[in-house]
């Protein structure tokens, strides 16, 4: 066996989106902070591809690299790696970091709560896991400061017509349909439609809406959520959801940046209150339980501070390795399983 890189990697899903997470093997990218080591893999792209791109990964697959935190007040820092972007923040990544940290020992457990103050690229997030036989059984992730953009949009999206959306920041921008005007109903068997569908309005919520986010140079929109109608039960809201992330697949958990950037929506709205409760349901049955922390002011604008909460698991750990003679060390997509 030879190899000219190890990477070693421990697995996880929350809530049934995968988020692996690189504990060895890579040295911290350069950067100033968190954001320009962000910035940086993002534009180098070997690590992406080598890490997303087949054989080894696949268009399933989220990868965070676990780098030394720049701010004092962080225990750890990571950088989310997703099929098209290098996100500043993440709520089933998140959620996977902290399981990861925890259930493998690399932070010490504390029961029945440990708290954790992990740095993103796009800033701090305080996180609460409760903890019970060694186990992180349920994380709580205070989101970065999520907004809403445009309220009640018109576009124009090719096959469709003209589609009201609203767009909103939660850890990553969206585009927020209605289940309803597209005739969904978030059902499993809809997965590959909804996928693609998807797809078209993030294109189309771009090139007519676009996105400037007030403090950092992220300027697009990355995600389309399709939402369903919301059933309230006293103060708690439950809705079902799913995100298309291009170029083809759905978030397989009930997006936690999305159940953020949909409770900014909600708030500007009226339709949800600072003590209600929002518990976002997937197209696979998982739940994030979501609530609304506080206001803020962010650059003028009206924010939120989101707290989505989930539960991951461990699914195994691999080595990744690249023989020098492999004839595609950054590997391949193709548009069978990528989407066209
Ligand atoms: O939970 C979330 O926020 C996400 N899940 C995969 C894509 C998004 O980052």
């Amino acid at each position: 066996m030879r190899s000219s890189k190890t990477i070693h990697v421990i697995s996880a899903h929350a809530e049934g989106e995968v988020g692996d997470v690189i504990v060895g093997g890579v040295a911290p990218p350069p950067g100033e902070t968190v954001w320009d080591q962000r910035s940086f893999i993002a534009d180098d792209q070997t690590l992406r591809n080598f890490m997303l791109n087949e054989p080894r990964g696949g268009v399933f697959r989220h990868v965070n690299l676990l780098v030394p935190p720049k701010n004092a007040e962080a225990d750890a820092a990571f950088i989310i790696m997703e099929p098209e972007d290098t996100p500043p923040m993440s709520g089933s990544n998140s959620i996977c970091v902290s399981t990861v940290l925890l259930d493998s020992g690399i932070l010490s457990i504390q029961e029945p709560v440990t708290h954790l103050t992990l740095e993103a690229p796009g800033g701090l997030v305080r996180v609460r896991a409760e903890c019970r036989n060694g186990k992180a059984e349920r994380i709580f992730v205070q989101n970065v400061p999520s907004f809403v953009d445009k309220l009640d949009a018109h576009i124009e999206v090719e096959g469709i017509g003209t589609l009201r959306v609203d767009t909103a920041f939660g850890g990553d921008s969206f585009a927020i349909a209605d289940a309803a005007d597209l005739g969904f109903d978030l059902t499993p068997d809809e997965g590959a439609d909804l996928a693609r569908t998807g797809a078209r309005i993030t294109d189309a919520a771009n090139e007519q809406l676009g996105f400037d986010h007030p403090t950092t140079d992220w300027r697009h929109i990355s995600f389309c959520q399709i939402a369903g109608p919301l059933d309230r039960q006293g103060d708690i809201l439950t809705g079902r959801n799913t995100v298309a992330i291009k170029p083809g697949k759905l978030d397989r958990s009930p997006c936690g940046t999305g159940a953020s950037a949909r409770m900014a929506v909600l708030l500007a709205k009226g339709q949800m209150t600072m003590n209600d409760r929002y518990h976002a349901r997937s197209v696979i049955d998982s739940e994030f339980q979501c609530r609304i922390v506080d206001q803020l002011d962010l650059n003028g604008r009206v924010a939120i501070t989101p707290e989505i909460s989930g539960r991951g698991w461990i699914t195994g750990t691999h080595q990744h390795m690249l023989d020098p003679e492999d004839p595609w060390p950054g590997g391949y997509r193709l548009s069978d399983t990528w989407g066209a």
